[in-house]
């Protein structure tokens, strides 16, 4: 693409200065490949506008920036947002992806990976080829690529959407995190549907306020419905149950469909009943009852599988047919996941990292176990402070046996994380405290009898435990599975 016709998509630029041929956009220097137009970022940690030397190097052929530059070599342009310009150029450079495939996103505190992976499961079994972003990875079909960031940036996002049009995708999945939607990730992204989970507690460092907050979620429902040069009809598909629902619906320009338990909804289910080994329920739509018997546990759960049957039904999947294919549905890896080794007692290894999430996993366990429950958790470091003694307070009360430790300290000293997470539990409550996570789930499944419930939360399906920045090898899951082997 030539550079003056791109450069026609930032009308107030009026750039007309040298042309050349842009065979390849970036925001790293370290990916600049000969032809690539370098967009500088001023990020949190590092200011791109320091790497053009480097870019250059590499093969950069023209820049765009923010801010001035002493640079003669090639073309620059300078707009007053580079990351606001750079979605919308990658959008017109990968020639608007998102308008080629049926798009999905999903946004909430929690339950966002658990619903893009239930509704990939149910696209897949009508033989719809599927795209799906997220926390665990990006997928295309069947194959894989892992990740930095559960949304990428806007560069990287058109970038993916355009490979999977190339693989001819019928619908990407994605989840939408409060970040990327401050930040502009997914500007230039064309949904047909856009889910809210729910909205709690997490991200205060980013966000300050739970206000602030929930405005960042709206802002996916704002940019959905409005756009009437396309013909498909725009569905927000909203959890009735929760505080925040009523400002995503006013956000909104699309037609609303609302799935719950405890307030009416066009989707809702009734007689929930829980089990170590699944979930069911009936489904209430349209005057008619649907019962339903899934795998998955948790009341949780239920708002997560109403969610995906509720977005494919609009997206023209009988809901007989979701239904099937959700009960069909074992699990999503690091959520709720089993870890077994002949040993009694269940362990569990769950992603919750969110006082609320950790509150239903705990309560969820409380209405099967017969035994006590063993729970270690720690919270993760250059992340939301506040959470910490909440969550503390929360395992402790819950659990029968709370063992507090360590989830990803980073930069934090972790027994200052762990300090602060003793500060919600009070003086007279009884608890451990181990730093070493995997001392800690030793000291768990030695304490286990047989009737127990363990679970171990935090890090779900994450295979890393970073300390300071180094990024060691650590999986809940085989850690576990060790310490079981380790009994014998
Ligand atoms: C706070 C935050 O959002 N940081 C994101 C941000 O990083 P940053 O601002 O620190 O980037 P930087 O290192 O300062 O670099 C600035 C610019 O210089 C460029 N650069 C840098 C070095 C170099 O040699 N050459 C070069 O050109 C970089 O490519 C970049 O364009 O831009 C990066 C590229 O897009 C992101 O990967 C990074 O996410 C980091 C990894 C992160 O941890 N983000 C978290 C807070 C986050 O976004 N989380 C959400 C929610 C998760 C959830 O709850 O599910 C997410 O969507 O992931
Ligand atoms: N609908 C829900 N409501 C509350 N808690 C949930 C819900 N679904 C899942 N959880 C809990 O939250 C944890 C994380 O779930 P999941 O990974 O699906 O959420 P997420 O929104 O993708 O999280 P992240 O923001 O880290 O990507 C689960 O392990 C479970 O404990
Ligand atoms: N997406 C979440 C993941 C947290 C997982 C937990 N293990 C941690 O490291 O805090 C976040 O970045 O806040
Ligand atoms: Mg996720």
């Amino acid at each position: 693409m030539k550079l003056i016709e791109l450069m026609k998509q930032l009308p107030l630029t009026n750039y007309e200065g040298q042309d050349v041929d842009i065979t390849d956009m970036q925001q790293d220097s370290r990916l600049v490949t000969p032809g690539t137009l370098f967009i500088c970022i001023d990020g949190y940690t590092v200011d791109g506008h320091d790497y053009v030397d480097k870019a250059i190097e590499r093969g950069a052929v023209a820049i765009l920036a923010q801010k001035p530059l002493a640079e003669t070599r090639v073309p620059v342009i300078i707009v007053e947002d580079t990351n606001r310009a750079m979605a919308i150029l990658a959008g017109a450079f990968f020639n608007h992806p998102t308008q080629a495939m049926k798009m999905i996103a999903v946004t909430g505190t929690n339950g966002k990976t658990t619903v893009t992976h239930l509704i990939e499961h149910v696209l897949r079994s009508v033989n719809q080829v599927t795209g799906l972003v997220g926390t665990m990875y990006q997928k295309i079909g069947d194959t894989i690529q892992t990740t930095k960031n559960t949304t990428p940036d806007s560069l990287t996002l058109q970038r993916l959407f355009a490979s999977m049009r190339e693989e001819y995708v019928d619908t990407a999945v994605m989840e939408v995190s409060s970040h990327a939607l401050v930040l502009g990730r997914v500007h230039g992204c064309d949904y047909d549907v856009a889910v809210f989970t729910n909205l709690t507690q997490d991200h205060l460092d980013f966000h300050k306020t739970m206000d602030e907050y929930a405005v960042a979620k709206s802002l996916l429902f704002a940019q959905l419905g409005n756009d009437y040069r396309s013909n498909r009809p725009k569905f927000a598909v909203i959890n009735s149950d929760d505080a925040a629902s009523e400002r995503m619906i006013t956000a909104t320009a699309a037609h609303v469909v609302t799935y719950g338990i405890r307030k009416p909804a066009t989707f809702q289910a009734t007689d929930i009943a829980i089990s170590g080994k699944g979930t069911t329920f009936n489904l209430h739509f349209q005057a008619k009852t649907y019962p339903i018997a899934m795998q998955l546990v948790g009341n949780f759960n239920v708002y997560n599988a109403l969610a995906a049957i509720a977005t494919t039904y609009v997206q023209g999947v009988p809901l007989e047919t979701a239904i099937k294919s959700i009960e069909s549905l074992k699990g999503v890896a690091g959520r709720f996941e089993l870890v077994s080794a002949g040993q009694a007692f269940p362990v569990i290894v769950d992603y919750a990292h969110t006082p609320d999430s950790l509150e239903n996993v705990l309560e969820t366990i409380s209405d099967f176990v017969k035994g006590r429950i063993i729970c270690v958790v720690g919270c993760g470091g250059d992340r939301d402070r506040t959470k910490r003694p909440i969550m503390a307070k929360i395992a402790v009360q819950k659990a029968d046996v709370a063992i507090l430790t360590s989830d990803n300290p980073r930069s934090e000293d972790p027994m200052t994380i762990l300090n602060q997470m003793e500060a919600g539990v009070s003086a007279e409550a009884v608890y451990l405290k181990e730093i070493n996570r995997e001392k800690a789930i030793q000291l768990a499944v030695n304490e286990a009898k047989d009737d127990d419930v363990i679970l171990i939360a935090g890090k779900g399906h994450e295979t890393y435990q970073i300390i300071g920045s180094v990024t060691h090898h650590f999986d809940d899951r085989e850690v576990a599975e060790q310490a079981i082997k380790n009994l014998k």
